[in-house]
């Protein structure tokens, strides 16, 4: 990869512009191979969100991802190369292909800000294989937006990835690029301004059979007893119909300023399925070779008064059954970061991760990242933890498999991007909702489908009226959000 700053505004210049891509179809010719021209530009602060409302179509790739505490949002749109695969070794292939892709990237102007230059989007699904033939994502879906928009503690910056190749009419490439960067510029005007739409009626269905939901955890907690297993993390999902369509931009407002410590996501394969939700959990995120990630589990609500939260907050801390369904967790992850020659290292005492309806026992582990281990080979060590599967591994996803009647698609899965330096940030998928933006009726009525998913961790000593409660709080999040 080639990096030239510039000083200059590329976009307030439609004849420099032309000039770099002139040069990439230079490059493009001499090595018989297409060229990624990657530009990189401060821009008037902006809302991300309100660049996706404003130019995102429904057939394009899309990817968004917000931290309201930490003042960091990116949005991602159409895509200027992708990787899709449904086969075995996706985290080998999907590495293969960011390095392919930047080996014939060459960079351009402010490449020194918070999110500037390339960055890949990507989401994997939670089971790697034997996914059902309708899945709405493929096991890995890897992505470098065509636009990429970013804001951090008020600086926006914009990045455009053009494909290049030697046939390509640069007239055309130009005036499309043009036509989308003035768009991106109107929508300066409406900055925190997202247009909202009067509530809709949504039929919100029962919980796929409790009943099941509760067995399940009673024949899981046998086998926990006959040693088989020590924990499994079990989900149910919820069906929320409504007649008319999901709108994406409002429930993502909606998750933001509900739930600003938690990471706001969504990503959309295209085809108008969308994945959506508001996760507290943080797989891994990597900066400057400093990697931080979360041990999180053991669940308590939220109080309603200050006493009554307490009071919540020290029954949690003091359960040896919660304690043990997160010290799984926690010894997973420092034994597979060690296998990978790091040296993790955590606060000996757990702490409280408190949420808007729900609170957890955290432990934020930290570690150096050597030179040469890649973010993906990372999150292919780590997922899933038994945050979201079990112990051991294997047993456990085999036995979710068994008890689940939904297929978990993107939820508790890796999302999240990789930039051109090896920073990243993923999140675990959770409390999460797959959305059909298309009209699903075969009839002249109308209906559009959110699949809620919650799960809960099952260890000895668990009951399953309470997982069934905790599991119930959880869908609270997207059940509130929706619109
Ligand atoms: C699997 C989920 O939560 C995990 C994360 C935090 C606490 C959890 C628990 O207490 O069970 C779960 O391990 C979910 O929300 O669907």
């Amino acid at each position: 990869m080639t990096v030239t700053p510039y000083r200059t505004n590329i976009f307030q210049d439609r004849q420099e512009l032309s000039q770099l891509l002139i040069k990439g179809k230079q490059q493009a010719i001499a090595k018989d191979c297409p060229q990624i021209v990657s530009i990189s530009q401060e821009i008037p602060p902006i809302d991300p969100l309100v660049v996706l409302q404003a130019i995102a179509k429904p057939h394009q790739l899309q990817f968004y991802f917000e931290k309201s505490v930490l003042d960091a949002a990116i949005v991602a749109i159409d895509s200027a190369i992708s990787f899709k695969t449904l086969e075995k070794n996706r985290f080998n292939r999907s590495q293969d292909f960011i390095h392919s892709v930047l080996a014939n990237t060459i960079c351009y102007g402010q490449v020194n800000l918070p999110f500037s230059g390339p960055h890949f989007f990507c989401s994997f699904t939670f089971f790697e294989d034997r996914l059902p033939l309708d899945a709405p994502f493929p096991s890995a879906t890897i992505f470098l937006p065509r636009w990429q928009i970013s804001s951090y503690k008020n600086q926006s910056v914009l990045v455009a990835n053009i494909e290049i190749n030697t046939q390509v009419n640069l007239e055309l490439i130009l005036k499309n690029l043009w036509h989308d960067f003035q768009l991106i510029n109107l929508s300066h005007r409406c900055f925190s301004r997202i247009d909202r739409i009067e509530q809709k009626k949504l039929i919100q269905q029962e919980l796929q059979n409790p009943e099941r939901f509760k067995s399940s955890v009673s024949s899981a907690l046998k086998l926990i007893k006959e040693n088989q297993l020590s924990k499994i993390v079990l989900a149910n999902a919820i069906d929320v119909i409504s007649p008319h369509p999901f709108n994406l931009v409002n429930s993502l407002d909606n998750l933001r300023q509900r739930h600003p410590d938690c990471y706001i996501f969504s990503t959309s394969n295209g085809k108008e399925h969308n994945f959506i939700g508001a996760s507290p959990e943080r797989l891994i995120s990597i900066r400057n070779h400093q990697l931080v990630t979360d041990a999180l589990a053991g669940s308590a609500p939220r109080g309603k008064t200050v006493a009554e939260d307490a009071d919540f907050a020290d029954r949690l801390l003091n359960s040896e059954k919660e304690r043990r369904e997160h010290q799984f967790v926690l010894d997973f992850i420092t034994q597979r970061l060690s296998q990978l020659g790091l040296i993790p290292q955590h606060l000996s005492t757990t702490q409280l991760l408190k949420l808007s309806n729900i609170q957890h026992l955290w432990t934020p582990i930290q570690a150096e990242l050597p030179i040469g281990v890649h973010p993906l080979e990372i999150v292919e060590k780590l997922h899933p933890t038994p945050a979201v599967a079990g112990v051991p591994t294997k047993i456990a996803q085999a036995q979710i498999r068994h008890y689940e009647i939904c297929d978990r698609s993107l939820y508790a899965a890796p999302i999240g991007w990789v930039d051109y330096q090896g920073n990243c940030e993923f999140i675990v998928g959770i409390r999460s909702a797959l959305i059909e933006c298309h009209n699903l009726s075969q009839t002249r009525t109308n209906a559009y489908r959110a699949r809620l998913y919650a799960g809960a961790g099952i260890v000895a000593g668990s009951d399953p009226n309470k997982e069934l409660a905790e599991i119930q709080l959880k869908l609270q999040v997207l059940l509130k959000a929706l619109l």
